[in-house]
């Protein structure tokens, strides 16, 4: 059977007036282009100015007839014109450093019929774009970062979505969780999306929300650490309202809430790799950014006693944290993600439509549909390192934000089934430094012989009074008592309470320390962001 080609509608090209000048105006449907030229391009100074503007039709944020409710002024004559034959076009304009504004322009027809011809003919090019989203559920956590997650919806988002012509369900948290309780009773076959207006904890608290959702509906028990999760097919958006945003700022580029709405609007899609984090077969959490244990764990834990400080907070507690300078023993055991076709020193940074997510996705699915035919379980071998460690730090993503554009891994992936694994060995406090200012710079952060980094599929932590001691208790309180007298003279610069650190997971702290990044380890694009 010959497949069937529709033809493309037929170019439109007209003469319409701008401010007052004309202009030639074209829409390409063939190539998604609509484009504007001045027809007399006027000299300024000796030069001549272009004139012309070219929008891809994907990047048309709405289409709609200008309604001037006002006076207009016409041959000397004030008169009431609420239907000019005018129709207005917003669409993005891209800045600088990926961010993103809503241009807008109206275009004055000499006659109605004009006018409608080109609505028309617009408004069909934009329900082609079938992907972008027509109704979303918004959660706003009020008290993230300087608790102006409402101001910032309503001000910047929500005119946007009403001009995009989205439907929003708003809901504004009153509890933590409140959002990840109200998605599991949710009818989600009403939304397109779901977006989330706060912080990396809000971020997590709506994917656990969803994921734990569509493993419900699929009846995958979510504490079985080799089940094989259900993706989920609906997209979540951020708008960065929080302290640090980075997932956010890994994904879009930006921490802005205009860009990030506009990203929302065009239904971009990007697919995300989530961990799972287990303790003996007891899930944990999901983990899309950090899993950092060590100094990221104790500056989490000394920033939640002073959340009244705001987005201040972590910088305080960085600054302590960093003063005590404490190490923690342990052993850490990973395997390698065979499959990427990168490496965490690469300095190849993902981008969206990233070429190396691809490939080695693709990769992926070679080996195990290979492993599958065969029967085999990937039994690689196992790498173990017992160690005195002043981090270790799981990244699934480049975890860059403002403080570090770079990132704890700057050459992490979104969607390559794969986590970057740093482990930061016990060092003197001015290495530690070194280190840490290495992030804020363009030199490489890895190059210290203190500093290892694998990409990994999987790994496991156990500390070591748990290896010593009872390793059956999930209590690290109870460890912490019976290994009291060991720990002073294994460790006398640290007190008691530092025997452990805890683990530090996308912003919320874990009650574990003993863990493993689950046996079904990264789980390979199961969310999608947009
Ligand atoms: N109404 C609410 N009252 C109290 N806590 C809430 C409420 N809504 C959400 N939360 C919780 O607040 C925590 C922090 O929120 P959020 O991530 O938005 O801000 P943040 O911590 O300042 O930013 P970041 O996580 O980027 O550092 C989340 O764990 C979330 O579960």
């Amino acid at each position: 059977m010959q497949p069937e080609y529709l033809p493309f509608p037929a170019l439109l090209c007209s003469v319409l007036s701008i401010s007052r000048q004309h202009y030639e105006v074209t829409l390409d449907p063939g190539r998604a282009l609509l484009s504007w030229r001045k027809l007399r391009p006027r000299s300024v100074k000796g030069r001549t100015r272009a004139g012309s503007v070219t929008v891809p039709l994907t990047e048309i944020v709405s289409v709609e007839e200008a309604e001037i409710d006002g006076k207009y002024c016409n041959s000397m004559k004030w008169q009431h014109m609420c239907k000019p034959h005018a129709f207005t076009v917003r669409y993005i304009k891209r800045m600088k450093k990926h961010r993103w504004r809503c241009g807008e322009v109206t275009f004055w027809c000499s006659e109605e019929q004009m006018c409608c011809h080109w609505l028309q003919a617009l408004n069909d090019a934009l329900n082609q774009q079938t992907h972008r989203p027509k109704h979303l559920l918004v959660y706003i956590n009020p008290y993230g970062g300087c608790k102006k997650g409402k101001q910032i919806y309503e001000k910047k988002v929500a005119p946007l979505f009403s001009a995009a012509g989205i439907a929003a369900d708003v809901v504004v948290t009153e509890y933590a969780n409140h959002a990840r309780d109200n998605l599991y009773d949710v009818n989600l076959e009403k939304y397109d999306g779901i977006v989330c207006v706060g912080g990396d904890g809000m971020f997590s608290e709506v994917l656990h929300g969803l994921i734990g959702r569509v493993q419900k509906d699929s009846h995958i028990d979510h504490n079985n650490p080799s089940a094989c999760l259900s993706r989920c097919s609906i997209r979540i958006g951020i708008v960065p309202a929080g302290s640090t945003d980075c997932v956010c700022y890994a994904t879009v580029g930006i921490n802005d809430p205009v860009t990030s709405a506009l990203h929302i609007i065009l239904g971009d899609c990007q697919p995300l790799d989530v961990c799972s984090i287990h303790h003996k077969k007891n899930f944990l959490k999901y983990s899309v950014s950090l899993l950092g244990y060590g100094f990221y764990g104790d500056v989490l834990k000394g920033s939640e006693n002073n959340r009244w400080l705001g987005p201040a907070r972590y910088d305080f507690s960085g600054f302590k944290t960093f003063l005590t300078h404490h190490w923690y023993e342990g052993t850490v055991s990973f395997q390698p993600a065979k499959w990427v076709i990168g490496s965490p020193r690469d300095n190849k940074p993902c981008t969206s439509g990233c070429h190396v997510c691809r490939q080695s996705s693709k990769q992926l699915q070679e080996l195990q549909k290979e492993q599958n035919c065969r029967f085999e379980h990937s039994e690689e071998e196992w790498t173990t390192i017992k160690g005195k460690f002043m981090a270790i730090n799981a990244v699934s993503l480049s975890c860059a934000c403002p403080r570090s554009p770079k990132g704890l891994s700057p050459a992490a992936h979104l969607a390559d089934g794969s986590a970057d694994l740093i482990l930061v060995r016990k060092c003197s406090r001015l290495n530690f430094l070194r280190h840490l200012i290495r992030h804020t710079s363009k030199k490489d952060q890895f190059e210290f012989p203190f500093v290892e980094v694998y990409r990994v599929k999987n790994f496991q932590f156990t500390p070591k009074h748990f290896e010593e001691y009872d390793t059956e208790s999930t209590d690290i309180g109870n460890v912490s008592k019976k290994n009291f007298a060991q720990i002073c003279t294994d460790h006398p610069s640290c007190v008691c309470s530092h025997v452990n650190s805890s683990w530090n997971c996308d912003g919320e702290t874990l009650d574990q320390t003993a863990i493993e990044m689950s046996d079904k380890k990264v789980k390979r694009r199961l969310l999608l962001m947009t």
